[in-house]
């Protein structure tokens, strides 16, 4: 043994070649986590933009996305960065004075000017969508209504960004983009990437209906189970290589302000009284109302009427949530369906299907009313008894305890709760059962939910039909990979040469 030891020792050679493998393996190591670490270093942020104006019945908001300028075409990059509410009514409120709606958004756009880097200004889309107001306005008023789209249209052209059109969406546009929207954040049209494109992908990915509901209309679209039987309502979408049969329907006029009206008409049978008693206010709110308010627009224009001299009346509270149903249950005809199931007003609907996530107005009033943040979902039954205790609330004691809320929100919140319920339970046919499938949401991460950025990714054509071809890892995969099977193969490699060595040494030493 000890022969060996010192026949090792004199060994010159076998010492410079441990030392020399050992700084090769120290180098080695180092090369490789540098390669990694420098391989993997955010890039400089190198962004794109994209601006769209939400023109709604009620107002404008003008909503800015970001994305990553190399990566396009992934699906979930796109974010929200900034909201611009724009000061005043909607466009179509302009209808008199159209120059006003370009003028009123100018703040926002210098806002927007202010946000996005300058060298990005001329390369950034901007377009603008209107909804159920314009479609109303052009109902009643087609020549006012292309006035205020040209006037508005004016100052969008005027602006350094790249200019992509103002219009009127249709319904059932609104009613797709919001859904695509909303899968879109939720990451529901993502391809198995990286490992998991090595497994097939299953044959539906599961989505999730969406409703909107604004002031002048309101949408449902989701993916039901079986065969759409109206064209009319159904879309096809390939999107990221997965196949979408899309059921969506928009009903005009069912927006919560219209519907209002509808409500008070279907009271008022055309005799203006002076003074109405109304179920869906507080006790103790009054308020003095214009008959023209009701009756002038095109969701009440069919209505005959005869009004009291002074074309007013008083609306006054009694704050009954049942009564309140039955009187909004009216605006909802059931009596016909020429398709196998419906919604209301003889509308085609199958089977609701899936969870939905329900924001705009859904989300304004629920929250208010307490029924969206929950550990648990709310039941049908709890929203039932909030509403009761909600409405028989004296007006009073409400404009006390929310000094901070606006008081035309606060006055409706009664009935707005109330359609609210209705529409989902009588319209839709949402039950106790399926009840707890809604969501209440009003962002999904930093970005809104609503139309607009559906809207942008089809503009921009930022959403591809097919999967884009990614290798099957992650690049940081591919380096981590890299780096542990070179550390093995030099352990391996290292191991094997001192066994190996060992042995030659011996023999080396034995033939000495
Ligand atoms: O989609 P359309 O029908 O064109 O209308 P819109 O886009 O203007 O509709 P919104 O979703 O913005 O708002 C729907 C309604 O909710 C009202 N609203 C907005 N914020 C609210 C809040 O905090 N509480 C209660 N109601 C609110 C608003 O006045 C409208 O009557
Ligand atoms: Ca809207």
């Amino acid at each position: 043994m000890d022969t060996k030891r010192d026949m090792k020792q004199k060994n010159p050679w076998h010492r410079q070649l441990t030392v020399v493998i050992a700084f090769l393996f120290v180098w080695g190591i180092i090369a490789l986590v540098t390669t990694a670490v420098v391989q993997n270093k955010p890039l400089p942020k190198n962004s794109k933009y994209g601006i769209v104006l939400d023109a709604g019945s009620s107002h404008t908001s003008l909503y800015i996305y970001e994305w990553p300028a190399e990566k396009q075409n992934d699906t979930g990059v796109v974010q929200q960065l900034h909201v611009c509410h724009v000061k005043g009514p909607g466009i179509s409120s302009y209808a008199m004075d159209p120059e006003g709606a370009g003028r009123s958004l100018q703040d926002c756009m210098d806002e927007a000017k202010r946000i996005i880097p300058e060298r990005r200004h001329e390369e950034t889309p901007v377009s603008l969508g209107a909804t159920g107001g314009m479609r109303l306005l052009k109902l009643q008023n087609p020549e006012g209504s292309e006035k205020v789209l040209s006037s508005v249209e004016k100052t969008l052209s005027s602006s350094p960004f790249e200019f992509q059109g103002a219009r009127i969406i249709t319904g059932q546009d609104e009613g797709a983009y919001g859904w695509i929207t909303v899968n879109y954040l939720m990451g529901n049209f993502k391809q198995g990437s990286g490992w998991l494109n090595l497994w097939p992908k299953p044959e539906t990915t599961e989505t999730l209906g969406a409703l909107d509901l604004g002031g002048a209309s309101t949408q449902i679209t989701f993916v039901p189970e079986g065969e759409i039987e109206s064209l009319e309502s159904s879309l096809y979408f390939q999107l990221y290589g997965n196949k979408y049969n899309v059921y969506t329907h928009s009903f005009l006029c069912y927006g919560k302000d219209q519907a209002l009206k509808i409500t008070l008409a279907k009271q008022l049978q055309g005799h203006v009284p002076d003074s109405l008693v109304d179920p869906c206010f507080n006790p103790g709110f009054i308020k003095n109302m214009s008959v023209h308010s009701i009756y002038s627009s095109p969701c009440t224009a069919g209505e005959s009427y005869t009004t009291n001299t002074q074309g007013r009346f008083l609306l006054k509270g009694t704050g009954n949530a049942q009564q309140c149903r039955e009187n909004v249950k009216q605006i909802f005809n059931l009596t016909h369906c020429p398709s196998s199931s419906c919604s209301f007003n003889g509308v085609y609907q199958p089977q609701l299907q899936g969870n939905f996530g329900a924001f705009s107005a859904y989300y304004f009033v629920m929250a208010f009313l307490n029924l969206t943040t929950s550990e648990r979902p709310v039941t049908l039954v709890e929203v039932k008894e909030k509403l009761r205790e909600f409405c028989s609330t004296p007006w009073q004691t409400l404009k006390e305890n929310f000094t901070n809320v606006k008081e035309k929100y606060l006055g409706e919140y009664c009935f707005s709760g109330t359609y609210i319920l209705t529409l989902l339970e009588t319209g839709y046919k949402f039950s106790p059962e399926n009840w707890n499938t809604i969501r209440f949401i009003k962002k999904i991460g930093d970005s809104d939910a609503g139309w607009t950025l559906g809207y942008m990714l089809n503009l921009t054509n930022m959403i591809p039909s097919e999967a884009p071809c990614s290798p099957p890892l992650p690049h940081a995969g591919y380096i981590s990979l890299m780096v542990i099977f070179s550390l093995l193969l030099m352990g391996l490699l290292v191991t094997g040469w001192l066994c190996f060595g060992k042995t030659t040494c011996t023999s080396q030493k034995e033939v000495v």
